[in-house]
């Protein structure tokens, strides 16, 4: 068992590569606890009818692109660096490299717990709806992005069903849907106006190159006793991502993290801000509107749940959807969750401090989006989860409002934003590209 002492002190700067544990830090004693009073039906004549599920697979190794990173860092240590402090002579003598590029992002063994214990939890919070028998009448349906940790995680999450309850004879089921949980891949215009456009992070690299990510560099090569010049800021993100990596996947407070104190964290934590904002958030339009086919989707279910329950035998129960930071990031800035009046920038970092948009806290691994339908005596209502914990839709201060105000709140999206529309590239660009 992990004792607190040997939790990194930076570990809730970790962003994206954040153990789900240190959002709830509560699990850290009992991974299965469920607070009843957060997740109960949010007035006594309620009962939850429906459930989407929107989650984020679990730990994960690093992307070959980061292993690369990583194997820079550790020459760089091993034949530069020099001083005889203890972490130093540990990272020398005692850590040996381990990470291969092959590994590329694939789930690691703490990623399959994470999507069991979580599938525990969540049957726990909702025992009419995630229920032994909902799962037998095929009452619950599962959804994956292709991707091999989605995949796994996906069926961790079942296998975690199937041992809570004792059940031996259902096999796993999944549908992979990469329009829905890969949406960002398909939409043209993210693909040619962001993802492909060098410019569309730019702020992400002005932030590379500002004082306060040379002041990191500084402070890491006087700790290794290397000339600051030979210190870039990739080598200092990759020392980042050896501690978080070796703690999320191994439990372990590794002498990496020595490397950077809670000043350099904060500053890294806002250059993966950065990224998450202009790559999957507010900072360009098409980001949000990228994943208008899942928010139809979701809306879809929900509409159809209402109406089976009111009307007949509701033949659903539960959805099941596993993807990425980047199927959950979209999807939230999409709704107006987390949004700061002012932009993320380069410039601002000072100013933001307290900003809404913090990537450590919204999508660790196994981070989750649950969308809760309830039948109360004055009609439905929604709630939404976002890591277990309820969130209050922009602008709506009912943490349950009725449906159709829900519904009446976004009909602007609801009523457009289709995937076709946003995602086809603007006419002149169309044109150049066939000629
Ligand atoms: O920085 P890496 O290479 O880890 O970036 C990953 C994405 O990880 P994230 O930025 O969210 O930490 C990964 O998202 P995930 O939710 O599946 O972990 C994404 O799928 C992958 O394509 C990498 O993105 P990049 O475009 O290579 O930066």
């Amino acid at each position: 068992k992990l004792t607190k002492l040997s939790i990194p002190a930076i570990a809730v700067y970790f962003g994206t590569k954040g153990r789900y544990e240190e959002v709830n830090p509560h699990l850290i004693d009992d991974i299965l606890f469920v607070n009843k009073s957060v997740v109960s039906p949010p007035a006594p004549d309620c009962q939850a009818v429906h459930l989407v599920a929107v989650i984020r697979h679990g730990t994960r190794f690093p992307t070959s692109k980061n292993i690369r990173k990583i194997h820079r860092m550790y020459d760089v240590v091993m034949n530069e660096a020099s001083g005889n402090e203890q972490w130093l002579r540990d990272i020398k003598s005692k850590w040996s490299m381990w990470y291969t590029e092959d590994m590329d992002g694939k789930l690691v063994e703490k990623g399959k717990d994470d999507l069991r214990h979580l599938a525990v939890r969540l049957s726990k919070s909702f025992p009419t709806l995630i229920s032994e028998e909902n799962l037998r009448g095929e009452r619950i349906e599962f959804i994956t992005s292709s991707k091999h940790r989605c995949v796994d995680s996906i069926q961790a999450f079942q296998d975690g069903l199937f041992k809570h309850w004792n059940v031996e004879d259902v096999g796993f089921r999944h549908n992979v849907n990469d329009s829905l949980m890969r949406f960002f891949d398909q939409c043209k215009r993210f693909v040619e106006e962001v993802e492909n456009n060098k410019t569309a992070l730019k702020e992400v690299a002005l932030f590379k190159s500002s004082q306060e990510m040379d002041e990191v560099c500084r402070r890491m090569a006087h700790r290794l006793q290397i000339p600051h010049s030979q210190i870039t800021p990739d080598l200092v993100e990759a020392a980042f991502f050896l501690c978080s990596y070796e703690f999320a996947i191994k439990s372990k407070n590794s002498p990496w993290c020595n490397l950077l104190d809670e000043v350099d964290a904060r500053v890294l934590e806002y250059k993966n801000d950065l990224k998450q904002y202009w790559k999957r958030g507010y900072g360009h339009e098409i980001n949000r509107k990228s994943c208008c086919i899942l928010f139809h989707d979701i809306f879809r279910r929900l509409d159809q749940a209402s109406y089976d329950y009111r009307f007949g035998e509701a033949t659903k129960a539960v959805t099941i959807q596993v993807g990425h930071g980047e199927t959950l990031l979209p999807l939230l800035s999409l709704m107006g969750f987390f949004r700061d009046e002012t932009p993320l920038t380069a410039k601002n970092f000072p100013q933001q401090q307290s900003r809404k948009f913090r990537s450590s806290r919204i999508v660790p691994y196994a981070a989750n989006l649950l969308f809760v339908l309830y039948e109360c005596t004055d009609g439905l209502r929604l709630q939404v989860f976002l890591n277990e914990k309820p969130v209050t839709f922009p602008n709506i201060s009912d943490p349950a409002p009725l449906y159709h105000t829900v519904r009446k709140h976004y009909s602007d999206l609801l009523g457009g934003c289709g995937f076709k529309k946003e995602c086809e590239l603007p006419k002149d660009k169309f044109k150049n590209t066939e000629l």
